[in-house]
């Protein structure tokens, strides 16, 4: 990983309209990527990795949104970009790959043109140097016979190979920034083995900066360089992988761990973490979020805040000194 700090996000948070009163959804995230690191952000459904991914690409209804805070890339804020300079950086600088390769492609548009279509900001290549750069990144996705591929549509392909594609648009222009929101959730287990693989191959051939956006703990461990545990729109822990795995310290990240199914847990064995993660309209931000989660563990008052407990160790709040597990106590 490189000395070189790619995206800064300081205290990020961002609000959704809803009904004519703003809800907060994610709440003073701050985080730093590197060059050539992967960082994973998990979490449960609703967590707020989404709605992170979306206000660092700028993907939001400004009508309906309120995002506060700083997102420096490359010493740009991009927070105060207009649309034609965010669409210029999307295109050039930051490449996306979203969870249903199938939603994110024209159905009507050949593979090739779709591709093609990313090269188009560079009007210096000519058009034969475009088709062979479209071949170069089928092939480089790991997609046999690129000529005949690029002449075919979406539907003609299988799902992991319309993932592939889609990683082929997302690094068409070598982005130094690659988000990927649930790369492999749509694919079954062989499929997706292959596709963390060749997100990593990506990463080290383009010395992108990755942020992977996961639920699955499985894939964080598989590629991540460190990690972003994140509740009700906060980070409750962060820091090197290998720290989060065997020294996870919150009692979310060590029961997201716990929950974690592994080849030897029989299916009725697993841990279940009592209740959800609340809507945004019933968060209260001046309390610790997950306390109701666990009710067994005595409440602090107040909300807790995000601390450095070894070098680039954060955890949130002091209950994980003495959490344990209901069977535990
Ligand atoms: N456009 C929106 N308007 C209103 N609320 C939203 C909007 N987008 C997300 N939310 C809410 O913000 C919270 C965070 O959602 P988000 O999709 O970011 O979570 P997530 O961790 O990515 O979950 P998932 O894995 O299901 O996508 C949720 O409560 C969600 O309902």
């Amino acid at each position: 990983m490189s000395e070189k700090i790619l995206l800064s996000i300081k205290d990020v948070s961002t609000a959704f309209k809803i009904n004519g009163e703003y809800y907060t959804a994610i709440d003073k995230v701050s985080l730093d990527l590197h060059q050539d690191e992967v960082l994973a952000i998990v979490g449960e459904s609703g967590s707020g990795k989404s709605t992170l991914a979306t206000s660092i690409i700028g993907l939001h209804n400004m009508n309906a949104t309120k995002i506060n805070g700083e997102i420096d890339f490359n010493g740009r804020d991009i927070l105060k970009l207009n649309e034609s300079e965010f669409n210029q950086l999307r295109g050039n600088d930051m490449g996306m790959i979203f969870q249903d390769p199938l939603a994110a492609l024209n159905p009507l548009m050949r593979i090739g043109d779709q591709i093609k279509e990313t090269l188009d900001v560079h009007s210096d290549m000519t058009e034969n140097q475009k088709n062979a750069r479209v071949h170069e990144l089928i092939d480089q996705v790991g997609i046999p016979n690129p000529e005949r591929v690029a002449r075919q549509f979406p539907h003609e392909l299988s799902g992991g190979m319309r993932q592939r594609i889609i990683i082929a648009i997302a690094i068409a222009n070598k982005p130094e920034l690659i988000i990927a929101d649930e790369p492999t959730t749509a694919l079954d287990v062989t499929i997706q083995a292959q596709i963390l693989d060749l997100l990593k191959d990506i990463q080290q051939e383009n010395h992108a900066g990755i942020i992977l956006i996961t639920h699955d703990l499985g894939v964080v461990a598989e590629v991540a360089d460190t990690v972003a545990v994140m509740y009700a729109g906060e980070i409750v822990e962060q820091g090197p992988v290998d720290i989060i795995f065997n020294e996870p310290k919150h009692p979310y990240t060590r029961s997201l761990l716990r929950a974690m199914p592994t080849l030897d847990t029989e299916n009725d064995d697993l841990y279940v973490i009592e209740g959800s993660v609340p809507s945004i309209k019933k968060m209260d931000r001046n309390s610790d979020l997950f306390a109701p989660r666990i009710p067994w563990v005595p409440v602090t008052p107040g909300h807790p805040e995000i601390k450095e407990v070894a070098p680039g160790h954060l955890v949130r709040g002091e209950n994980w000194k003495y959490f344990k597990f209901k069977d535990e106590v």
